[in-house]
């Protein structure tokens, strides 16, 4: 419980006020007639927990993840309060939450990288029905405090932190605690707040439970379609905020709590809401509360908006983000007192919270990104130019999570980082073998190594393998490329080890990609391979 601060009061009146035991700080009848008469005039009385909304929603702390054009615009204001957009479902859920857990691999070993979380910030406290009393008086004035604030949700990124292994998969803040007697306020319910590894970007996304029992009912009519077109091909409506005045661009989603609208949300204590709806005392006093209930749903929908290309966390934030807010506290009976009203047996319930669902990614930052088929030597490259020391083995899928290794190019030389994620093979893109989860901590890279083994009978072949996998060449050529002709070792004596280089660096001239021979287990041609990695990771 929370004492409101006492203004200062005379000598004179503290001691008439301890004789009687009163505590001083409700509003006077002439103070809430001064309230309503504001709130009817369409002027809000500036509460101390106004400053705080401004402080709550610091979601500007992130950056918006890089805007993306993929989302169809159905309709926009003045027809409709928001822009409403239609965009592939695939963009709210994942893959990975939808298979059978046997199929999942992110989560199957220690490393996880991806986190769907069900967020539920606080409901607001309820506002106390309360009159003073004392031997001198059997009921006094009103004396009911306000409900304490919900809790809300914070996201923090800070360094030192390695995966999402460690976050549950839902948060649910406190509830505010309901207002008291003697002008008590509720407490303001505890904030939650979460820790991620810098890196994580944040999405909003549905409910993987309701997503996964329709995407199934529609796949049982559809039965030919893969997981992920079938993902691709069902949409999402959505209501979003944006740029109204300029292009009418959608920016943010617009989230919506199930909290009463405006004259509603009466708590009666004694007669009940019937009696109350017949007075005229009380439907004058109720149309004048709905505007104060009308400004509380609209801060709500200024502050429950979630960028619709996600919440990036590529640098550590100084302060906590505001995911969720908690509900506003309801007002206790002392605010109700008028010239007309002398005793409101009633006060307001505190408004809801916030449930929604939350993709946690972790997108590593690594300058460089090592891409290749299993077994090509990417883990031992990585062994051998940095100071990581990922499993080497001569099967395939040795590497089951993304490494990153720092590359330190002698004293003065620059440095950067470089990841190996796990081997791509044939259908990853339609999720085959570890699939393409892995992509997206090479996805923020300036640059791809593609490691190609010329112990294998058609290096050539791999690369389009791979180039194909990746998503074409228009999309591996967004980054800059360096082709890494591995195991130059085997059979260097024979003219065909040569041959295969060639015929990869006349294809790498028509892209004006590098390539370069090198043995990672040998330790051959490293140091040039250093110089065209610090290139290719645009460090030089
Ligand atoms: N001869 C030769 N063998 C190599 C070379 N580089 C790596 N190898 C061998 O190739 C095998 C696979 O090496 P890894 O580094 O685990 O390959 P990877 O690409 O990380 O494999 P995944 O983890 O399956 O993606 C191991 O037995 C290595 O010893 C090389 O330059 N020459």
């Amino acid at each position: 419980m929370r004492l409101r601060p006492r203004p200062t009061v005379s000598r004179e009146l503290r001691f008439c006020r301890w004789l009687s035991n009163a505590p001083d700080n409700a509003p006077t009848a002439s103070d809430n007639e001064f309230w309503l008469r504001k709130l009817g005039k369409g002027q809000r009385r500036v509460s101390p927990s106004t400053e705080n909304e401004r402080k709550g929603n610091c979601m500007e702390a992130g950056t918006t993840a890089k805007e993306e054009t993929s989302f169809q615009i159905v309709s926009t204001p003045p027809e409709t309060p928001y822009i409403n957009v239609k965009a592939a479902l695939s963009r709210f859920t994942t893959v990975s939450y939808l298979q059978p857990k046997t199929q999942r691999h992110a989560q199957t070993n220690q490393f996880v990288d991806l986190k769907v979380l069900k967020l539920t910030s606080g409901k607001g406290g309820n506002g106390s029905v309360s009159f003073f009393r004392d031997a001198g008086r059997a009921i006094g004035p009103p004396d009911g405090g306000d409900g304490g604030d919900g809790g809300g949700i914070y996201v923090q990124a800070v360094e030192g932190l390695n995966g999402l292994a460690k976050l549950k998969t839902s948060y649910r803040a406190a509830d505010g605690e309901d207002g008291a007697a003697r002008q008590l306020d509720g407490a303001r319910g505890k904030d939650v707040l979460i820790l991620v590894p810098v890196g994580t970007v944040i999405k909003w996304c549905m409910d993987p439970l309701t997503v996964r029992d329709a995407v199934q009912a529609w796949r049982r009519g559809n039965s030919r379609v893969a997981l992920r077109d079938a993902i691709n091909q069902q949409t999402v409506d959505l209501q979003c905020t944006g740029r109204f005045e300029m292009d009418q661009k959608p920016t943010h989603i617009q989230l919506f709590r199930d909290s009463y609208g405006p004259g509603e949300g009466w708590y009666f204590k004694g007669k009940d809401k019937a009696y109350h709806e017949d007075k005229s005392w009380f439907t004058d006093l109720n149309d004048k509360v709905k505007i104060y209930d009308l400004e509380a749903a609209e801060s709500e929908l200024r502050n429950d908006r979630f960028p619709l290309c996600g919440l990036d966390l590529a640098k550590p934030n100084e302060n906590p983000i505001c995911l969720l807010k908690g509900g506003k506290g309801g007002l206790g009976n002392m605010h109700f007192l008028t010239n007309v009203i002398r005793n409101p047996r009633f006060s307001k319930v505190g408004r809801d919270g916030l449930e929604q669902h939350f993709m946690f990614e972790l997108k590593t930052l690594a300058d460089l990104g090592l891409v290749g088929l299993p077994n090509a030597g990417k883990s031992t490259i990585l062994n051998c130019i940095s100071n990581a020391r990922p499993k080497v083995g001569h099967w395939e899928f040795t590497t089951t999570h993304p490494n990153v290794g720092t590359v330190k190019r002698g004293f003065d030389g620059v440095s950067f980082t470089v990841a190996d994620i796990p081997g791509i093979i044939e259908g990853a893109a339609n999720d085959k073998g570890m699939g393409l989860e892995f992509i997206r901590h090479i996805q923020r890279s300036k640059g791809w190594a593609i490691i190609l083994s010329l112990g294998n009978a058609d290096p050539l072949k791999d690369l389009n393998l791979l180039i194909s996998e990746l998503g074409g060449l228009e999309e591996v050529s967004k980054k800059n490329v360096l082709v890494v002709c591995n195991k130059a070792d085997i059979g260097h004596e024979n003219p065909a080890s040569q041959r295969k280089f060639n015929i990869i660096q006349q294809f790498c001239q028509t892209q004006k990609w590098d390539a370069i021979p090198i043995s990672a287990l040998k330790e051959q041609n490293i140091d040039l391979l250093l110089q065209k990695m610090a290139v290719c990771a645009g460090k030089v």
